[in-house]
């Protein structure tokens, strides 16, 4: 059995919007929607991590305002993940695509118009809503 694998992703609002990215056509499930973030190295807490991947992935500084509630998903019999999403804010940094195919700022009543990856779903719904950044 595989263990579960711990993944951080940031919810970054600024004027409202929340900045949703796409995934590359290189990586697992292609071109589907996420939250920036990725996988919890060894040693590191949920918050370091997040903080590291979205400087390494999207070049941008953010600041931690609210952990939310983790979601677990299994897409395969050995790919499970815990899914553990913060609410964060802009500090600084001039955004730069490392990984993703494009961003989009969406507010949180549009959400569901993007194709997002299942693992987010659950936490797509209580953004919604919750009306998050509205
Ligand atoms: N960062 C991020 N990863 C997510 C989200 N939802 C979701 O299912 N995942 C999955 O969690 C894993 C995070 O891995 P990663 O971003 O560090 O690295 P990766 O794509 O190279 O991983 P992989 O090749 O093992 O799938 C991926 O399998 C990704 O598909 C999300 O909202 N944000």
């Amino acid at each position: 059995m595989q263990a579960i694998i711990r993944v951080t992703c940031a919810i970054i609002i600024v004027n409202d919007k929340i900045l949703c990215a796409q995934r590359g056509k290189n990586m697992s499930h292609p071109l589907l929607w996420e939250f920036p973030g990725g996988k919890i190295e060894k040693d590191e807490s949920a918050e370091s991590c997040i903080k590291r991947e979205i400087m390494e992935e999207l070049n941008l500084e953010i600041g931690i305002v609210q952990k939310l509630k983790s979601t677990q998903h299994k897409y395969s019999e050995n790919k499970e993940i815990e899914l553990i999403p913060f609410i964060c804010s802009y500090i600084s940094g001039e955004l730069k695509l490392k990984e993703h195919h494009e961003v989009r700022w969406i507010s949180a009543c549009s959400l569901n118009t993007l194709d997002w990856a299942e693992a987010d779903l659950p936490i797509v719904r209580n953004l919604i809503e919750n009306n998050y950044g509205d």
